[in-house]
């Protein structure tokens, strides 16, 4: 009788248990690759005794902690403006995430694509390899923010071909232009989403005499901001504390006030989209001509933003699909294309 040769097809760990994460200022998220989704969407904040330095909360257990906690409790956001403030706090909460997720199956190690913003210096770079190592990842690797954005934005960026993204998160806005898997030409400014909730607060304060505070702000930003005049003015009706009388008062604010407060720092973002395609080689610059620019990130929902940018630079500006995770999905995409992405900072166990 012929003997039957069953061959079992052994799931690979790599497929199994990759998963992509974004260290954002404002929030962390984790892509499982496998199963195609976000896992983890929380923010970046940690709960730190201040005498201990022990980690008490992480997430968003430690942001609701945030304003309600004694005196020796301290909430931290361990990265500001798009850099790492405090390698400790980054740690213990890739840790963190990276435990929650997985629990404690040790055996079963995942392979992971850490997305960091360009500007990160060599040590921080390190740190954050350590981190993902000692919470139990078999290898990790690094790649900038931009780079992820390109491939979760669909670019494919491993052809000889230039590919500019400009990604506006909370902290930071990272420019790059993109070709054969690497960056050619890139910069990184401290001007993002955040600092348009500041220039509405100052602006306020400035015209109306009134407090506000970030939460309303952003509000503000995501209801009624615009990068351009609208058509038809729009109005929302806020609420914040007089400066004169110390009481809460109702305001209305327009849509052209909104964009009287945030232009220079859009200005500042589209100058420095400017700067990098004067610094571009002439073939990718063609490229560009051809393509346009993606724009990523959620500081990039700003009403009429890409319009914006298309006017200062002549050129088509497109949104990302879906600005707000296509850094996170491209850290996903980027374990499948090692052998292609030039500049990969790697660890292993
Ligand atoms: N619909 C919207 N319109 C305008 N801004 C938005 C909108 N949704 C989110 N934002 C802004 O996007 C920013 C956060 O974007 P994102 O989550 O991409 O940043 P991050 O990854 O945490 O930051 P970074 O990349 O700087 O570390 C915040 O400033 C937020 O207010």
């Amino acid at each position: 009788m012929k003997k039957l040769n069953f061959k079992v097809k052994m799931p690979s760990l790599r497929v199994q248990k990759s998963i992509g994460i974004d260290l954002g200022t404002a929030n962390t998220l984790v892509y499982n690759k496998q199963r195609e989704e976000i896992v983890l969407n929380e923010p970046s904040v940690v709960a730190v005794d201040k005498e201990t330095k022990k980690v008490l909360a992480v997430g968003q257990e430690a942001k609701e902690m945030l304003g309600k906690t004694p005196d020796h409790i301290i909430a931290v956001r361990p990265l500001s403006e798009g850099v790492i403030a405090d390698y400790d706090i980054t740690e213990a909460m890739i840790k963190y995430f990276i435990k929650k997720i997985f629990g404690k199956m040790n055996f079963m190690l995942p392979e992971v694509m850490i997305c960091v913003p360009i500007e990160v210096t060599g040590v921080e770079k390190r740190a954050v390899l350590e981190a993902a190592i000692s919470a139990g990842a078999k290898r990790a690797y690094l790649i900038e923010e931009a780079r992820a954005a390109a491939l979760g934005s669909g670019i494919d960026i491993s052809a000889p071909e230039g590919n500019m993204i400009v990604d506006i998160g909370g902290g930071s806005t990272d420019i790059a232009v993109i070709s054969l898997g690497g960056t050619v030409v890139s910069t990184s400014i401290r001007t993002a989403g955040n600092n348009f909730d500041e220039d509405i607060i100052k602006y306020i304060k400035k015209t109306h005499n009134l407090l506000i505070g970030e939460k309303t702000a952003e509000q503000i930003k995501i209801q009624v901001g615009t990068a351009l005049p609208l058509e038809e003015e729009e109005i929302m009706t806020i609420k914040g504390r007089d400066l004169m009388t110390g009481l809460p008062k109702p305001i209305t604010i327009t849509s052209s006030e909104v964009l009287e407060a945030i232009e220079d720092s859009l200005m500042q973002i589209v100058m420095s989209v400017k700067h990098v395609l004067e610094k571009t080689p002439p073939e990718l610059a063609a490229d560009i001509v051809d393509k346009g620019i993606v724009m990523a990130g959620g500081g990039s929902l700003i009403r009429n933003f890409p319009e914006l940018i298309s006017k200062h630079t002549h050129l088509q500006v497109k949104l990302a699909e879906d600005p707000l995770v296509s850094v996170v999905i491209g850290a996903g995409i980027a374990l499948d294309k090692i052998d292609v992405l030039r500049k990969i900072e790697k660890a292993e166990r």
